[in-house]
């Protein structure tokens, strides 16, 4: 989330999904090529250009961002190694060229939740999302690469153990994100 507090400027606040809109239509080659290569190439270009889009639009309000480097990172940790990945991160000094949000809303959900979530879609699985969340545990690669920032991570754990619904969980984020952007503990 890039901006200053959410509840107060709610009104002001705009949602983006990472991938630029002129590049929706070049994601469906991602999703025929298979190429883990491709993907890291295509997802990362996209998220320095959103970062060069969401700097525009902050003096005007809040950004909410729905995913992010941080999602290239992690997935890319499973599917070429931790190593590679980090050795990119160096060489292209990301930390210190991208936009960084003032707090990570890390949303995350157990096994048995994510499945049938995923079921319950339109039952296609992306090899480079889906598949990947299904046959590891992408939480720990998420909480590796949270280590190389130092950004608050507000985690909300959305699993059906926990009997939250959908605007419960959306209440604890509000509160939680406030609470951080005030200066509280996340
Ligand atoms: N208690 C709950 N809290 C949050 N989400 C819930 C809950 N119960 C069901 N859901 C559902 O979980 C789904 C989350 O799906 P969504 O596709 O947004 O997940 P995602 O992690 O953003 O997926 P993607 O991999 O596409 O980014 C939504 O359909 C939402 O309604
Ligand atoms: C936007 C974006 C996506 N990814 C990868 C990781 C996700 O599981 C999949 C699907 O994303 P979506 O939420 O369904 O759009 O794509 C990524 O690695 N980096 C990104 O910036």
């Amino acid at each position: 989330m890039f901006g200053q507090t959410l509840t107060a400027k709610e009104r002001n606040s705009v949602v983006h999904s990472a991938v630029m809109v002129e590049a929706q239509e070049l994601r469906n080659v991602i999703d025929s090529y298979q190429s883990k290569e491709s993907a890291l190439l295509f997802f990362l270009l996209n998220n320095f250009l959103k970062s060069h889009e969401v700097s525009g639009e902050l003096e005007s309000g809040d950004v909410i961002l729905d995913r992010y480097i941080f999602s290239t990172l992690a997935y890319q940790t499973i599917m070429l190694e931790e190593d590679t990945v980090k050795k990119i991160f160096d060489a292209l000094n990301i930390a210190k060229k991208i936009l960084l949000p003032d707090v990570i809303v890390f949303v995350k959900a157990d096994a048995e939740t994510i499945n049938s979530r995923i079921e319950a879609r339109d039952g296609t699985v992306q090899w480079y999302g889906d598949a990947v969340t299904q046959n590891n545990c992408v939480e720990t690669a998420y909480k590796k690469i949270f280590q190389w920032f130092d950004i608050p991570i507000i985690e909300i754990d959305t699993s059906e153990k926990c009997g939250r619904s959908v605007e419960e969980n959306y209440q604890l984020m509000k509160d939680r994100i406030d609470c951080v952007l005030s200066g509280g503990s996340n």
